[in-house]
């Protein structure tokens, strides 16, 4: 079936889930699907990382999703994940009680266990101690397919308050720890199993291992979800739905946007115009680099639209990052816009938005509610876009995308860049953003990146950047007092940007970069480092 180009339009009404990578969005496309209930969990996109590593589709949707909903997606897997709420706890959230009547192999995981052990009798009551962190789990069942292949005692991670009393004979214990008499479990008669530990995280030693055993021992997936065959079904998808219409892409010169341009030219060839906003918010030397590149590896019609003013008036004054975005949301598809104008039949706008970004911006009808930040090619769209989208990489992670952007022949240089956010500087520019502001800025980037790329860094740490703080402080320069800005340094290890450790950079790169940005960088004083992780911080600073 064809792949529907939906306008992602958030209230629309209409179901932009997987445009064009599922074939379509209720489960003919052949692929083994599994689903995983976020019921608030900060984990549930490592669980659906999890199972995609054993090369079985994942989707990740609201924890009420009604049964019938469920059964149009026909997924050989539930996963139900954990979450910060009590079971008993007024307005906790629950799943569609039919789910557990489909026959479908049920996963839960903590809060999801609890929730569904409730739902089948079973007592849930606060444990004598709340437990956080490793502990050892002994395998009481070591011939039951959920745990083959685990050793009799092995690390696992816990992070919960709340535990499965009785197991109310319905089901049967298959692992525990010192606090945990049913720490795994198994129901006698169909295929629901709870896990009170967290599978989905590095710390638990063999839980990649588990949830594999899952979907393949027990959900009976085949692991045929591989970028090289995605490929081939969007470059299907994309033909079937343009006809001879042309298409518009967005290209920013980032891993995302390069990779769409590549996937689209092999799809449509000289169908495809792109377009390539200077918004007056790109890095040092940016604007120039696209152009450049851009030349060497699409030989397709590139048009650049310097919009510097209308962003930066749009901007002035407003010092709300959710605002910012928004405007930002807006002022590139103004700029599409505007740009389309001489380009005939431009009925479709393909963007390199991706799956965090969906999910994040609460945005999409099947998916959790959450509203973390509206990425600006999401939640920032506005209600009338005036085009259809194309967004073939809605549905993938970035190691996923990256991937695919090798697959397709793109430099490794280019697969391998930072990613840099939509709003670009906006969004390291704390409050409200001027010129003055973005110049001091895109100095100071540009040295962190230098030293990074001296040091041999780069590739290693996967994000790094400078953020300007709206904090003044004391210095003494030239034996005179000074009362200037702060330059933060943020550099990030993670391979899908949805959860990140602080990068330990080496004192003297740091050292390095500070002496560089004050010697240089006018109006900066002083330099600091982030050491926050994600979560609880995110990667950029709004
Ligand atoms: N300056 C720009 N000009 C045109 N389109 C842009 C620009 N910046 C972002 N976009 C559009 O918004 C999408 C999302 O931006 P995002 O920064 O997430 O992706 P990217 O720039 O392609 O890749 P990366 O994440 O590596 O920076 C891009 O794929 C692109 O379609
Ligand atoms: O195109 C984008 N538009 C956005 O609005 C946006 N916000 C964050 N990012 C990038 O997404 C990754 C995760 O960022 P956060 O931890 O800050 O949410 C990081 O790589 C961020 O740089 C964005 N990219
Ligand atoms: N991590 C979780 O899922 C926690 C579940 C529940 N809130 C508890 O404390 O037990
Ligand atoms: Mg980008």
């Amino acid at each position: 079936m064809p792949a529907p180009a939906v306008p992602a339009v958030p209230g629309s009404g209409l179901d932009p889930l997987a445009p064009a990578l599922t074939a379509s969005a209720d489960g003919d496309s052949g692929e083994d699907r599994v689903l995983v209930f976020d019921f608030g969990s900060q984990t549930a996109q490592l669980i659906a990382r999890r199972v995609r590593e054993q090369n079985v589709f994942c989707q990740i949707v609201r924890p009420d999703l009604p049964v019938d909903r469920v059964r149009e997606l026909n997924p050989k897997g539930l996963i139900l994940s954990g979450g910060p709420a009590s079971v008993y706890a007024e307005g906790a959230p629950q799943p569609d009680p039919g789910i557990f009547d489909l026959g479908v192999p049920v996963l839960g995981i903590c809060y999801g266990m609890q929730v569904l052990a409730r739902a089948m009798g079973c007592e849930v009551k606060p444990g004598a101690d709340r437990e956080f962190g490793r502990t050892t789990l002994t395998v009481a069942e070591p011939s039951e397919p959920l745990l083959a292949g685990l050793p009799s005692e092995s690390t696992v991670w816990m992070s919960h308050g709340d535990q499965v009393e009785g197991l109310s004979g319905a089901f049967a214990s298959l692992a525990t720890t010192g606090t945990c008499p049913a720490a795994a479990v198994k129901h006698r008669e169909c295929p629901v199993y709870g896990l009170q530990f967290h599978p989905e995280v590095t710390h638990t030693e063999h839980g990649g291992h588990l949830l594999a055993n899952f979907v393949t021992n027990i959900c009976g997936c085949r692991g045929t979800w591989e970028i090289g065959r995605l490929i081939d079904q969007e470059i299907a998808g994309v033909r079937e739905t343009v006809g001879d219409a042309r298409v518009i892409c967005g290209l920013s010169g980032g891993v995302d946007s390069s990779v769409v341009a590549a996937l689209l030219y092999q799809a449509i060839g000289d169908q495809l115009s792109c377009i390539f906003v200077d918004n007056g918010l790109l890095r040092q030397g940016e604007a120039e680099q696209v152009r450049t590149e851009f030349g060497d590896h699409f030989k397709t019609d590139l048009h650049v639209c310097d919009a510097r003013s209308q962003f930066l008036g749009a901007l002035a004054g407003v010092s709300d990052p959710q605002q910012k975005r928004k405007i930002i949301g807006r002022e590139f598809i103004d700029a599409f816009k505007r740009e389309a104008v001489s380009i005939p039949n431009a009925r479709f706008l393909a963007q390199g938005t991706l799956y965090p970004d969906v999910i994040e911006s609460g945005a999409n009808p099947d998916g959790p509610a959450a509203t973390i930040k509206s990425h600006h090619n999401v939640g920032g769209l506005p209600e009338e876009l005036g085009f259809e989208l194309i967004e073939p990489l809605r549905n993938l992670f970035k190691d996923e995308v990256r991937a695919m952007g090798l697959e397709l022949g793109l430099p490794e240089d280019l697969v391998w860049r930072h990613p840099f956010p939509g709003p670009g500087l906006a969004v390291r520019c704390l409050g409200e953003v001027t010129a003055e502001k973005l110049s001091t800025l895109r100095a100071a980037d540009a040295i962190v990146i230098e030293e990074l790329r001296a040091a041999g860094l780069y590739r290693d740490v996967r994000q790094a950047f400078a953020v300007l703080l709206p904090v003044q402080s004391v210095g003494v320069m030239g034996d005179g007092r000074t009362y200037e800005d702060t330059i933060c340094v943020r550099a990030v290890k993670t391979d899908d940007y949805m959860t990140a450790d602080w990068y330990p950079l080496p004192h003297e790169v740091l050292g390095r970069i500070a002496t560089r940005v004050i010697n240089s960088v006018r109006g900066v004083n002083r330099v600091v480092y982030d050491v926050s992780s994600k979560p609880p911080a995110t990667i950029e600073w709004e």
